[in-house]
């Protein structure tokens, strides 16, 4: 199988946004909800809020760097505690966590940090829990053609702890498991021991 080329990420909502325009609709939604904005730390804040958001909404470009895997390593390869920072695309609030993504090798193997870098590019973005974690682990799968595919996420949403119901403390689960990881009850088994999560 040839190498896959590796491939610079470039989508960037920052690169379409308006910032002016942001800048205006927030300064008009704080008033709105009648926040006083004529003062001199607070003046500045509507434009704050549309650079956070557009940065938090800006996925940082990378090269998806994997390498033939000469010695025929199949065994998984786990990165685990990986940050997770993204916003609930329904409040706009953050949710926080970690992710623990694994992958079984086939012909090649994958630069270890592009693990990282893959869950940090679908996070930044209006997002949901679930999608974050099947998008990281299809694309993975798409990309390396790996023997098996699993992705945990584990994190705090914002919306449900510190607004809402206020459930304080509680954390949200997610897997996705493709390939032999799905299909394969011993790996399945492992890969969940190793991430420490018990589905
Ligand atoms: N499935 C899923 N739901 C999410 C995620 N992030 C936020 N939500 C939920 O989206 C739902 C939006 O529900 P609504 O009833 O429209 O919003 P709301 O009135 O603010 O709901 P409450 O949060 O219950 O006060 C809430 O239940 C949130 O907990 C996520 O990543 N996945
Ligand atoms: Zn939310």
């Amino acid at each position: 199988m040839q190498p896959e080329p590796a491939l610079r990420v470039v989508h960037d909502q920052s690169d379409s946004a308006d910032l002016a325009a942001a800048e205006l609709h927030a300064a008009q939604f704080l008033e709105a909800l009648g926040i006083s904005l004529d003062s001199e730390s607070l003046r500045g804040t509507p434009g704050r809020m549309a650079r956070a958001y557009a940065e938090l909404f800006s996925p940082r470009p990378f090269d998806l760097t994997t390498f033939p895997n000469d010695e025929g390593y199949d065994e998984l390869v786990l990165a685990r505690g990986i940050p997770v920072r993204s916003v609930c695309e329904h409040h706009l609030l953050p949710f926080v966590g970690v992710a623990h993504v694994g992958y079984l090798p086939g012909e090649r193997i994958l630069g270890l940090s592009k693990l990282a870098r893959v869950v940090e590019h679908f996070a930044r973005r209006p997002q949901v829990q679930e999608r974050l974690t099947k998008q990281v682990a299809d694309w993975l799968s798409e990309r390396v053609h790996p023997k098996g595919v699993g992705v945990v996420i584990e994190a705090e949403h914002t919306c449900m702890t510190l607004r809402g119901v206020q459930a304080v403390g509680s954390s949200t689960v997610t897997s996705t498991l493709l390939g032999t990881l799905r299909e394969d009850a011993r790996s399945r088994q492992e890969f969940f021991a190793l991430t420490g999560v018990n589905p």
